[in-house]
Parts: structure tokens; C-alpha cells; sequence
């Protein structure tokens, strides 16, 4: 069954199993959409059976756990200069993952609340600016 699946997403994305040639599945230095993105979590629980477990209340909590993650990382350091140029790869690296798993968590929440998170940060935005109006230093 789980075999089918993935076989099935590989036709969806033919590209898939090229991508995987990179040492981390991906090309690096190539913009990605939250579309995609949410397009591979979509696949990557249904293969697993786990779309059942993916309600946005459980989402929203593993969210806020992956929170706590990457402030552990930050906790107790002081104040970080901007660019991390203290830290080593292997620190970047924790970094890089724990803030993956917190962008994944929600773009998957908005996922399956059915609603798209790029074309609402866009609107955001434009609130944003709205309510703080650019002052004039002149
Ligand atoms: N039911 C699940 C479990 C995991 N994931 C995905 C989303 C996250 O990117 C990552 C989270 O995996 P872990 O729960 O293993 O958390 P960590 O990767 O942070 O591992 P650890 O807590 O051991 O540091 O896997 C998911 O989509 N659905």
C-alpha cells in the first residue's frame, strides 16, 4: 500500500527521484514555494498513513514543541550577532533544522485548515504597512 503510494507521488513528481541525487534530496540555491512545500508534506503523511494524526490542534502543538526546540538553542547564549559568525557548521546545521521543522509544521497547519498561507502573508503584509505607515525623516 505504502509502496503504491510513493510510487504514486513519484508519477505526480517525476522529478523526484532526480532530486535525489543531491546529498540532501534537493538542488540547493533554488527558490521554493510554500505550494511545494505543502505539496511534499501532503505526500509525505499520506504514504505514511499519518494523515490521521495530522488534525490542526496536533499540528499546532507539534508546532509549538518545535518552538521550544529552537529556542533551546538560543537559550541562555546572550545576545547573538547577527550572520551567527561564532557558531560552527554543526550549530547552523540544528539551527537549519529546527527552524525547518518549525516552518513545516506550519505550513502543513494551514494546509489542512484549507487555507494558503503565502497569499495571506501577502495580505498581512499589506495590513502591515497600513496600520504602520512609513514616517517621513525630512
Ligand atoms: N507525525 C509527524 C511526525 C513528524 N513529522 C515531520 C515534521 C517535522 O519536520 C519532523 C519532526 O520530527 P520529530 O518529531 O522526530 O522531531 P525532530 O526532528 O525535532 O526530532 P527530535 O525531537 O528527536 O529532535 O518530522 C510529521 O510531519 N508528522
Amino acid at each position: 500500500m505504502h509502496a503504491r503510494l510513493l510510487d504514486e507521488a513519484k508519477n505526480k513528481e517525476p522529478c523526484l527521484e532526480k532530486k535525489m541525487e543531491y546529498s540532501n534530496g534537493f538542488p540547493r540555491k533554488r527558490d521554493v514555494s510554500l505550494q511545494e512545500l505543502s505539496k511534499r508534506l501532503a505526500e509525505f503523511a499520506e504514504v505514511r498513513g499519518w494523515d490521521q494524526y495530522h488534525s490542526p490542534r496536533n499540528l499546532l502543538l507539534a508546532l509549538v514543541g518545535e518552538v521550544g526546540e529552537l529556542s533551546e538553542i538560543f537559550q541562555w547564549k546572550g545576545e547573538v550577532a547577527k550572520g551567527l559568525p561564532n557558531w560552527s557548521s554543526d550549530d547552523k546545521e540544528h539551527l537549519e533544522e529546527e527552524l525547518s521543522d518549525v516552518l513545516l509544521y506550519l505550513v502543513r497547519l494551514a494546509d489542512v485548515c484549507g487555507l494558503d498561507l503565502g497569499q495571506a502573508a501577502l495580505t498581512k503584509i499589506v495590513k502591515n504597512a497600513q496600520k504602520y505607515p512609513v514616517t517621513s525623516t525630512n
